[in-house]
């Protein structure tokens, strides 16, 4: 492969200039290879020339890597050398224990899914949203099932209202039409993922994407291996191919994330009263009855809603009080967890 074609090929899987500004002169003969699946001893990435086993380093712990990431690898024994740092990376707080969990790493795009129905719920798409924008991907929300709603537009609007310039897309994910909707975040080297409750049409939207018939969506959902003993083994992938040139990354629990230590997603999200409490005559405004109050003026004036305020008061709070803290030689303090 000639060094252009071989560099096209990479950006076709999400390769791009914040990489290879990471890759020093000194490491010129390694290759860039894609994680896509992550296992207790085993990682599989992807190259330009298909997918392929990575071999580790002793001190290799795979819980360091996530689906998504960018390695470099030696082409003739495969062997991982070193991570690239992650342009936005996905975590969470596991069910025991502490620390983190790697999630997911390196999507350019999040899609919130809901449905035009029941499940739209306001404070739970909030969540979602400072999620993706704490991650540094960019949030779209997806209004799947609007073909069975009388008024899909006042979704739209509600959805559009929660931030800036929030894309919002309505849909049916059963339809193909759904794929040429999201096409302007599912291009060539595009890496997107999907949030959401259980039952709003996820793995529909997924499969309508990746264009497969069910029959054939286990062969492509898993890679074809051989293991200690030769035989065939088929193992769940996580990084699937959109036709036109993105990515999917559809690993568990990416679908159900929940929200702590996310200061600067709710800051994203509510720019326009961050910006108000900027104006506020006390710099320790609680923005509930003081004098020279900037946000409560604005609520009076109509400029913006009281609820939203509400919602914002109560996210912080609650970022406040679930963020861990170091508390002396025992370590992080429990925090209180809840699910949505
Ligand atoms: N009418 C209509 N039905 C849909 C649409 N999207 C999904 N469905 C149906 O809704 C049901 C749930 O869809 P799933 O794709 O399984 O939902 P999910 O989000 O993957 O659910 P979990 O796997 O539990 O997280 C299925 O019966 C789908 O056929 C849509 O846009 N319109
Ligand atoms: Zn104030």
């Amino acid at each position: 492969m000639t060094n252009s074609s071989l560099h096209s090929a990479l950006e076709l899987l999400g390769w791009s200039g914040f990489f290879a500004d990471q890759v020093k002169p000194t490491e010129a003969d390694l290759v860039p290879r894609r994680v896509a699946s992550v296992h207790r001893a085993r990682i599989e990435a992807m190259g330009t020339t298909g997918s392929i086993r990575l071999e580790l380093p002793a001190n290799a712990n795979t819980a360091d890597f996530a689906v998504g990431d960018w390695v470099l690898a030696d082409p003739r024994s495969d062997m991982l050398v070193r991570r690239l740092d992650r342009k936005t990376v996905f975590k969470r707080r596991p069910e025991v224990g502490r620390g983190q969990q790697l999630v997911a790493a390196n999507i350019d795009t999040l899609l919130i899914v809901t449905s035009c129905n029941a499940d739209f719920n306001i404070e739970r798409l909030e969540r979602y949203l400072i999620m993706a924008n704490q991650a540094g991907s960019k949030p779209v929300v997806v209004l799947t099932k609007a073909d069975t709603a009388e008024d899909v537009g006042i979704f739209q609007a509600k959805a559009e209202a929660l931030q800036r310039d929030l894309p919002v897309v309505a849909l049916n994910g059963r339809s193909a039409d759904a794929s040429s909707l999201l096409s302007s975040w599912c291009g060539a080297g595009q890496t997107i993922a999907l949030v959401g409750s259980s039952g709003v049409g996820k793995s529909t939207l997924v499969n309508t994407l990746t264009r497969l018939e069910s029959n054939a969506q286990q062969k492509t959902g898993t890679i074809r291996e051989h293991d200690a003993q030769g035989r065939h083994t088929t193992t769940a992938r996580s990084l699937h191919p959109i036709p036109g040139g993105g990515w999917v990354i559809d690993t568990p629990g990416i679908r159900t994330l929940y929200v702590s230590d996310i200061t600067d997603g709710i800051d994203t999200l509510f720019s326009d009263i961050k910006e108000l409490a900027q104006l506020c005559r006390f710099r320790d405004c609680t923005h509930a009855h003081e004098p020279g109050c900037a946000v409560q003026a604005a609520v009076k004036s109509g400029t913006l809603a009281a609820d939203r305020v509400e919602r914002w008061r109560s996210l912080v709070s609650e970022n406040r009080d679930r963020t861990p803290v170091i508390s002396g030689p025992r370590g992080n303090k429990i925090v209180r967890k809840k699910k949505y």
